[in-house]
């Protein structure tokens, strides 16, 4: 994370001649993902299968973009998570991270960093602090998340976690996740987090609506529409 220092202290633009959105960053971690509906055994099984619960929290996400919806409908995600602005953005600019029924995104914690992203999407001059891009809050909601670490088996070096959340506007939702630092990593992680939910008994063989999509059904519908057309939910 940066400090506010950092942030507020000037973006590290990258080289003139680079293509941020198409590199592979290597602070940056990729996420790949794959939720499903959580049945009242769940729990059960991860245990079954040696899972430990490592931690249980709550916390608040606040989502923003432009009035024109310019980050989302590019597949982008901002949010601030507690005191911490989080973005998540797929791995080829234009592309989108939902791939059949699972998820790739790269992850920037870095607030320098993350400025510098989302004022290149947006088109504008990196400024010096998030808030000069009068950005709006479109969502904002509470989860509540138990979370399980699977042991590393011999075929995987992945580490593989188990999020149970539940969400303030009554809605469960799991994800089986590994992050990876390569792109090179991403299929064979996505083999673990299938071959995972296959063994938990809740592997989809369509995409499971995230909190966010179903947040925006419930509550933002032209929000909601508008990312449908643009093939982003
Ligand atoms: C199935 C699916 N999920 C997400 C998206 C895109 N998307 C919508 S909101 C969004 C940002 C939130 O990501 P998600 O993993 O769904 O939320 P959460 O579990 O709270 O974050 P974590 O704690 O894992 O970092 C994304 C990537 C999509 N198109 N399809
Ligand atoms: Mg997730």
């Amino acid at each position: 994370m940066a400090t506010s220092e950092t942030a507020k202290g000037g973006c590290r633009r990258p080289p003139e001649n680079a293509k941020p959105w198409t590199m592979s960053h290597p602070s940056a971690p990729i996420e790949v993902e794959r939720k499903f509906v959580p049945g009242p055994e769940v729990e059960d099984h991860l245990l079954t299968l040696g899972a430990v619960l490592q931690d249980e929290m709550k916390f608040q996400d606040s989502y923003y973009d432009s009035p024109d919806l310019r980050l989302t409908l590019a597949d982008v995600w901002l949010r601030k998570r507690a005191d911490s602005w989080e973005l998540k953005h797929p791995l080829v600019r234009g592309a989108r991270g939902l791939n059949g029924t699972s998820t790739q995104y790269q992850e920037l914690n870095n607030e320098a960093e993350i400025i510098c992203r989302v004022s290149e999407e947006l088109g504008v001059p990196c400024p010096h602090n998030l808030e000069s891009l009068q950005l709006e809050e479109f969502a904002r909601f509470v989860t509540t998340r138990r979370k399980f670490l699977l042991p590393l088996d011999d075929n995987s070096n992945h580490k593989v976690v188990v999020d149970l959340d539940m969400t303030d506007f009554g809605f469960a939702v799991g994800e089986v996740e590994v992050l990876v630092q390569t792109k090179e990593e991403v299929q064979s992680a996505l083999v673990k987090v299938d071959d995972i939910c296959k063994k938990l008994g809740v592997f989809s063989i369509s995409p499971v609506p995230g909190k966010m999509s179903t947040f925006l059904k419930r509550n933002r519908e032209e929000h909601y529409r508008k990312l449908l057309e643009a093939h982003v939910l």
